[in-house]
């Protein structure tokens, strides 16, 4: 709480984003993580909007039948508040998803204004259903593992029916990104490696399970692959190396 007063109060009373980076990097990555990270933010705390902002992780009817299955199945895993209060273990959690990470997640609406105004989140960028990135995050954190499942749009082509390279690439880097921020805090995407095995058709459900390999003082090594919805078919295989690193790094400090 102090943290977040101290940073909000730095970001409406420092003008010169030199000095402004310089007192953030002083703050320590963890102190600003519980505000920061996309765990910690659920509508019901966001009371400075006027309009709940959408959570783009939920079903829509662009979903096809396997999505919604493989949805349903993971959120049967999750953890759930019964009647009574008492919670059902699951050890899995479904992470919601906006379309500017910075701004919704609690108390970053003030550094969200350094920003760009207009800027998206690249996969969130676009609010026809089914046309780009379709995707639900769900998190193992005892695994230190998590399941993305995403169906591809029409937008995404490369190859003739297929999806584009640099699409895959950019959901691999996501999930893994995902995975790295929510056990290290905020990182950045330093090194993905990437085989790509076989096409991924445009419109199918594919997986992309992401595990922990190893964290090394600022470096966390994490792992995935991505298969067909009923695990069969390897389409991709990836490995990638993020950077912990302070906040003021993202303004440029
Ligand atoms: C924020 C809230 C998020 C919420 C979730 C949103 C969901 C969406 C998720 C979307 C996710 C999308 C995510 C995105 O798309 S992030 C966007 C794409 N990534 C970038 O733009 C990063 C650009 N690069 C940098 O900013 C810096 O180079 C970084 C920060 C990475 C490191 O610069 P820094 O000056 O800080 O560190 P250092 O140079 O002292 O190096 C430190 C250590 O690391 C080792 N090293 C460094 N680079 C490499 C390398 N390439 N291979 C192997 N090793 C490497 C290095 O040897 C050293 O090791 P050691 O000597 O200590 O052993």
């Amino acid at each position: 709480m102090v943290t977040r007063v101290f940073c909000q109060t730095v970001l409406h009373t420092v003008s010169a984003r030199p000095l402004r980076s310089a007192i953030l990097r002083l703050i320590p990555r963890t102190a600003l993580l519980p505000w920061l990270s996309s765990r910690a933010v659920s509508v019901s705390e966001w009371p400075l909007l006027s309009s709940p902002p959408r959570d783009y992780s939920l079903p829509n009817p662009s979903w096809s039948t396997e999505m919604r299955r493989l949805y349903e199945y993971y959120d049967s895993l999750c953890e759930k508040e019964m009647e009574g209060g008492e919670k059902k273990p699951g050890g899995w959690g479904r992470l919601p998803s906006y379309n500017r990470t910075l701004k919704y997640a609690a108390g970053g609406k003030c550094l969200s204004k350094l920003l760009k105004e207009k800027a998206r989140l690249f996969t969130r960028n676009t609010e026809e259903q089914g046309a780009a990135f379709e995707y639900v995050v769900f998190m193992n954190k005892s695994e230190k593992r998590c399941v993305c499942i995403f169906q591809a749009g029409h937008l995404l082509e490369g190859p003739p029916g297929n999806v584009h390279g640099g699409a895959i690439a950019t959901i691999i880097d996501t999930s893994l990104g995902t995975l790295a921020g929510y056990l290290s805090g905020i990182v950045m995407t330093a090194n993905l490696n990437i085989n790509y095995c076989s096409p991924i058709p445009l419109g199918s459900v594919v997986l992309i399970d992401s595990v922990l390999d190893k964290v090394e003082g600022r470096k966390t090594f994490v792992s995935c692959q991505v298969t067909s919805s009923d695990g069969s078919k390897l389409h991709t295989e990836a490995t990638g190396l993020f950077i912990s690193i302070n906040v003021g790094h993202l303004f440029g400090g």
